[in-house]
């Protein structure tokens, strides 16, 4: 960076923390005197200038980046066998646990505006119990899943704290309908979006996910959140930064298109085991909301041909194994690197209590020409949820 844009820069930190600013409130402009309190969006701005040019962010400013934003972390808690994660959200001082999801952009919630006989074992949101919320008037939501299941209602603001972090005049999306498959999971009290919010269901006016509500109040120094998801066991969601603990080696990242709503990237091939790797370009999307490591046929197959016993069963919908099966690793390459998905964790366990029978972690994608690589390959890796740079990033752990 030259000399002048160097005087601009400096010149710039100089002013945002010595000036005394109004303070923007969600309610407009108020000037709180002559405390100089910069704005939280000043020194996060400037913060990223510096990183933007590859340069050290002076300690002043990241000092003040620091002291003016948040982080946070949440547990996420495995489901049995691990087919959904739930994380407790606190909505108007109501506390719900929620499927943090990656592969759509809604925050809704089991409500008061259900029939009592479908909320039977969940907790619900009531907005008559909460002092912050308000109707946002004639506004409706209707989505539908890759796997058919859905849920649809009418919409409401208020306060939403997701990892410590609270976020004011949040869109909440409350079901007065939900489809049967939710109906079936008593734990499970709703969805909270993590895709972009291009793809939010709410009409006439699409509503922003909490994460980008966050990060356009500010809130974040680094607008971008980690999964660390894991077999069996409770894992967590970070936001606003990367805890260095969670991951071993470096962080390979990959640049996403977001033209679809989703953490999309193109992948560069896979390999089976110690296998030869193929390299064939991907189109996938990051997704906590699916289960599954779900791929075109011809790679399902490759994988299956290597293990014995492995067959499509039609009643369970997918290909099964014998749980005594030694399992091959799965490769995946993504960016300059490999993510490499052990034996251990391609298998979603028996069919049913007591059976010899294991359900395969990946499957089949149907041919929609999208590969979709859910739960099993995030139990594999850290997984960073870049949105400042547009990226997705993976390291071993
Ligand atoms: C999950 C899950 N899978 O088997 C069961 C049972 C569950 C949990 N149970 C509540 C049923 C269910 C179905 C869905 N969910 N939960 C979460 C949202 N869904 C997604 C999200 C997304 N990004 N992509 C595809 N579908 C469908």
């Amino acid at each position: 960076m030259h000399s002048l844009t160097t005087l601009l820069v400096a010149s710039l930190a100089t002013l945002a923390l010595t000036k005394p600013v109004p303070q923007i409130t969600t309610k407009g402009f108020s000037v709180t005197g002559t405390v100089a309190k910069p704005l939280p969006a000043y020194p996060v701005r400037l913060a990223r200038v510096y990183e933007k040019y590859g340069k050290p962010v002076p300690s002043n400013i990241a000092a003040a980046a620091a002291a003016a934003t948040e982080t946070g972390s949440v547990p996420a808690i495995p489901e049995e066998s691990d087919v959904a994660y739930l994380s407790e959200v606190n909505i108007g001082g109501q506390t719900l646990t929620l499927d943090f999801d990656t592969g759509s952009a809604d925050l809704w919630v089991f409500s008061s505006e259900l029939a009592s006989s479908y909320t039977e074992g969940h907790a619900i949101y009531n907005p008559n119990k909460s002092k912050t919320a308000k109707k946002l008037n004639g506004a409706t939501w209707k989505i539908r899943y890759g796997d058919g299941s859905g849920a649809s209602g009418d919409v409401y603001t208020d306060d939403v704290e997701v990892a410590g972090i609270t976020v004011k005049g949040q869109a909440v999306e409350l079901a007065s309908k939900v489809s049967s498959q939710f109906l079936q999971d008593p734990d499970n009290d709703g969805l909270l979006g993590l895709a972009f919010s291009s793809i939010n269901t709410v009409q006439p006016k699409p509503q922003t996910t909490w994460f980008d509500t966050a990060a356009a109040q500010g809130l974040f120094a680094k607008s971008l959140f980690t999964v660390d998801l894991k077999q069996g066991a409770p894992g967590t969601y970070d936001f606003g930064y990367i805890d260095s603990s969670k991951y071993t080696g470096k962080i390979t990242y990959t640049d996403i298109n977001e033209s679809q709503g989703f953490w999309e990237f193109t992948g560069t091939g896979y390999g089976v085991g110690d296998g030869n790797f193929q390299e064939q370009d991907i189109d996938a999307i990051a997704d906590t909301g699916t289960t599954l490591l779900l791929m075109d046929d011809s790679i399902v197959e490759d994988y299956y041909s290597q293990v014995d016993g492995a067959e499509v069963d039609q009643q369970q919908g997918g290909y099964v194994f014998p749980c005594s099966a030694q399992l091959p690793d799965m490769i995946l390459g993504i960016g300059s690197g490999q993510a490499t998905i052990p034996g251990g964790l391609m298998s979603l366990g028996a069919v049913s209590r007591g059976s010899s029978s294991c359900f395969g972690g990946l499957q089949s994608n149907q041919g929609v020409g999208l590969s979709i690589y859910g739960d099993i390959f995030l139990k594999a890796v850290l997984a960073v949820f870049d949105a400042d740079n547009k990226r997705f990033g993976f390291a071993p752990k």
